[in-house]
């Protein structure tokens, strides 16, 4: 009753009006037509991600936020000033040129990018002396979801076109926004997947604005007993979900890096799995979601021991009979500094023996005494940088670089910060 009768005549011919999408009339709200950056933009943002993954190299992650910082100078008895943290991160940039060979791209901390060296110069002009590219971790911290079991999402959009903008006149051509996602009973939840998945994706569209390169890190921390078989489904639940935003808010994915964890199984769980099979699984998830259109991957080393990490990029890169669309690098924060930061402090303890009338002297000269140890320490960074270069190209002989931290995990309990 009352059906309207449809009116016969010819359907109209030619371009579709705006908002018409197959199946949803003419009158849809959903839209199809939209921009992709200009094409001198989408060039220079391909030729940053494509340099950041050239063969054999990848990324240092030395971004570590204060509070984190922290936890890594207490581990070595060092405390965590802003003075200290400088003298650290100029070690670690002034180690010998050699380490360009390895590593493409430096991730700073807000505050490191507008440090000074000991002669005056900026810190970050010892990256790009070294022909490195610096680059800058944006956002600002991981907060709770209210409602969630303990799950969290990651901030830092306020203002954020604009400090890219800064960013970018200061040198730095890739940003790195973490976000993190929890496996439990039953997280991570719907909630968390779509809302981490978003932001990562605002944060990449902007990034982008600004002639930044966006590395997207959605970590699936590996806390838990859960298997090899539930992190690698949680891990592609997230990436799909991941690019789905990406390509919602018409992200240039040429011109973007993903930074995943590796699918390992929870650090409770009791299962001996090879690092074969840690590759296979990762390789799944990571063929099962990531658009070959992605330059590259840069794994997170997610509290692997140096050793570990460096074994399982290997793995990855040289299991047969997968297929690998994109580089598989690194971009290690504390898989390539736990040597590092021993060998910088184990000396330390050699000037505290020193005699005590020479305590004052020790005390002003305790940066002194710890320069004579950093040829050692960046020896180390050097070292694990080589070992991971070997392994993003399938080559790394598991032992064959021994190193202070070697095999002790780096695994921190519920690493959300
Ligand atoms: O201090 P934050 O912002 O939580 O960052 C933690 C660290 O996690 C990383 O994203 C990955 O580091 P790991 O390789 O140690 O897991 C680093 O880039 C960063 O320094």
């Amino acid at each position: 009753m009352g059906a309207k009768k449809k009116k016969k005549g010819k359907k109209k011919k030619g371009p579709p009006e705006s908002g018409w999408m197959p199946g949803f009339g003419t009158k849809a709200t959903m839209t199809t037509y939209f921009q992709y950056p200009a094409p001198e933009l989408q060039e220079e943002l391909k030729k940053i991600a494509n340099a950041i993954v050239a063969p054999g190299k990848g990324i240092l992650a030395a971004d570590e936020s204060t509070g984190t910082m922290g936890k890594r100078l207490q581990d070595i008895g060092v405390e965590n000033s802003e003075e200290n943290r400088r003298q650290y991160r100029q070690l670690l940039f002034s180690s010998d040129a050699v380490l360009s060979e390895n590593i493409s791209g430096v991730i700073l901390f807000h505050e490191t990018l507008y440090q000074k060296a000991d002669d005056g110069a900026p810190l970050v002009s010892l990256l790009e002396k070294r022909g490195i590219i610096p680059g800058i971790k944006v956002d600002t911290g991981v907060v709770p979801l209210m409602g969630s079991e303990d799950e969290c999402t990651t901030q830092g959009l306020d203002g954020l076109a604009e400090r890219c903008a800064q960013y970018k006149k200061d040198g730095c051509h890739f940003a790195k926004w973490r976000c993190v996602l929890k496996i439990g009973r039953n997280t991570p939840s719907y909630q968390a997947i779509m809302e981490n998945a978003n932001v990562l994706a605002r944060y990449a569209s902007i990034c982008q604005s600004q002639r930044i390169v966006p590395i997207v890190e959605p970590e699936v921390l590996p806390d838990g007993e859960h298997d090899l078989d539930r992190a690698q489904k949680v891990t592609e639940a997230v990436l799909a979900a991941v690019y789905k935003a990406l390509s919602d808010h018409h992200v240039y994915l040429e011109g973007t890096l993903l930074k995943p964890n590796m699918v390992t199984a929870g650090q409770g769980c009791k299962v001996p799995y090879t690092p074969v099979d840690v590759a296979r699984a990762t390789l799944t998830a990571l063929l099962r979601t990531v658009p070959a259109a992605v330059p590259g991957i840069t794994f997170l080393s997610g509290g692997q021991s140096e050793e570990d990490a460096s074994v399982h990029l290997n793995a990855i890169n040289a299991v047969e009979g997968m297929k690998r669309p994109w580089a598989l690098t690194f971009s290690y924060g504390r898989a390539l500094q736990a040597s590092v930061l021993r060998a910088w402090a184990g000396k330390k303890e050699n000037i505290g023996a020193a005699q005590q009338e020479l305590i004052k002297r020790a005390k002003y000269n305790a940066w002194a005494g710890k320069k004579e140890n950093i040829g050692a320490a960046q020896q180390e960074l050097i070292k694990r940088a080589k070992a991971n270069s070997q392994a993003s190209l399938g080559k790394y002989v598991a032992g064959s670089a021994p190193s202070l931290a070697g095999s002790k995990s780096n695994f921190i309990k519920a690493h959300a910060y």
